[in-house]
């Protein structure tokens, strides 16, 4: 067997063995780690053959394994590559095809967007379910967000050290291949944050002022909560989360960013008690970057197209209006609210951003999707709304 068929069959195994329970980048981990003769060519061809497998959804699932994974990598690389090369040379001569072209070269008959993304009925107004669809067919980008007016730092150091880029035309959010080092590269903690494009784009609803306090209630690591302070030192940040663990690793990250003088605290947003533990406290800005099915972002964890459960949108709306219920009381009149979420699901966007509206004095005033299929980043949703009290 020559080390081509080798990974096929290496990279059926891991698809025969997953069943979801885990995300696939542990598993393979996993996997790995039990077949320690396996080096990092070899890890790498195989992890991108079961990925590129995912990446193909729900389309031709019949197919033969070692065939499918052909024809994933064959739509979902964009340059020649040996794997192709030994085993079917007739497509890698054709690497570079439009998909659509790649697929009447396969002879695999048409995709639909359903077959890909079997949730197409569920998608926010504005999101293009065909375009959507199609975009799991290339790995996204990674991206950086330039501090400190960096760029050129940046952009030399990636020069110097032959990484392709794009720096997009806000020149601050930078594009680059993913799986790039860039602890490598870019010593200084403080010249960059790693935000996707769409991610940063939520910043455009924070307009904060000088002085004012905000609080990041579910705040993870903080991407936000620095994207807040870079725009206005300023304000005053209380940040919270369910997950203590989650607020250390937010800890050393501002520390890295240089983040000073703010309040953490661990709060349980879902808790009836939970209000009466703040006091008579209230905000002019709160950001809700709510926990969801996080379906905006599958294109870098493309096992979910066939392992989420559609019932599971409706308990993530469930989340979302109890976290809401027990947040809107600290908007302030006229203070702010930006309600966020990684999904591309109606049910966590507009019907919660419908429920917040209904069930308070808050106004939307803008927002709506993020839609970064077009570009390579994730896709979000995001809306400002004010407390008209
Ligand atoms: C989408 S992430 C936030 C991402 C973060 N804002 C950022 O920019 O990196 C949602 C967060 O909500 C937290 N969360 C989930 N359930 C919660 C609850 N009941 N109360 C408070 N936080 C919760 C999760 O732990 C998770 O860190």
């Amino acid at each position: 067997m020559t080390r081509w068929e080798s990974y096929l069959v290496s990279a059926a195994k891991v698809i025969n063995s997953y069943k979801g329970d885990l995300p696939l980048h542990h598993f393979l981990k996993q996997f790995f780690k039990q077949h320690p003769q396996m080096g990092s060519r070899d890890r790498r061809w195989i992890s991108q053959l079961v990925y590129h497998y995912f990446r193909l959804g729900w389309w031709h699932t019949d197919m033969d394994i070692s065939e499918r994974l052909l024809l994933g990598t064959f739509l979902c690389e964009q340059q020649s590559n040996d794997l192709l090369e030994q085993l079917r040379p007739e497509w890698n001569q054709q690497i570079a095809a439009a998909p659509e072209e790649k697929l009447a070269i396969s002879g695999a008959g048409s995709l639909a967007a359903e077959q890909l993304f079997p949730f197409t009925d569920e998608l926010s107004q504005g999101i293009n379910a065909d375009a959507f669809a199609w975009s799991y067919l290339r790995q996204p980008h990674f991206f950086l967000r330039v501090r400190n007016n960096k760029q050129e730092q940046i952009v030399s150091a990636l020069q110097k050290n032959g990484i392709p880029y794009e720096l997009l035309e806000n020149r601050t959010t930078l594009a680059l291949p993913n799986g790039t080092k860039i602890e490598d590269i870019l010593k200084d903690k403080s010249w960059y944050e790693i935000q996707d494009a769409s991610s940063q784009q939520t910043g455009h609803l924070f307009k904060p002022a000088k002085g004012q306090s905000w609080w990041d209630c579910c705040a993870a690591s903080g991407g936000k909560s620095i994207l807040l302070r870079d725009q206005q030192p300023g304000v005053q940040l209380l940040v919270s989360d369910v997950r203590r663990s989650i607020l250390e690793n937010l800890q050393q990250r501002f520390a890295a960013a240089g983040v000073k003088n703010y309040d953490a605290r661990v709060a349980d947003l879902t808790n009836p008690a939970f209000p009466g533990t703040m006091g008579r406290v209230k905000f002019d800005g709160i950001i809700l970057d709510a926990p969801c099915s996080g379906s905006g972002t599958w294109g870098r964890t493309p096992e979910n197209l066939r392992f989420f459960k559609k019932e599971e949108i409706n308990k993530f709306q469930d989340l979302q209006k109890r976290i809401a219920t027990n947040v809107i009381p600290f908007v302030k009149p006229g203070g702010v609210l930006i309600y966020i979420t990684c999904s591309v699901f109606r049910k966590e966007n507009e019907e919660v951003a419908d429920f917040i509206s209904s069930n308070s004095h808050l106004v939307q005033e803008e927002g709506g999707v993020i839609p970064g299929y077009g570009n390579g980043a994730d896709t979000m949703y995001a809306v400002r709304f004010r407390n008209k009290e």
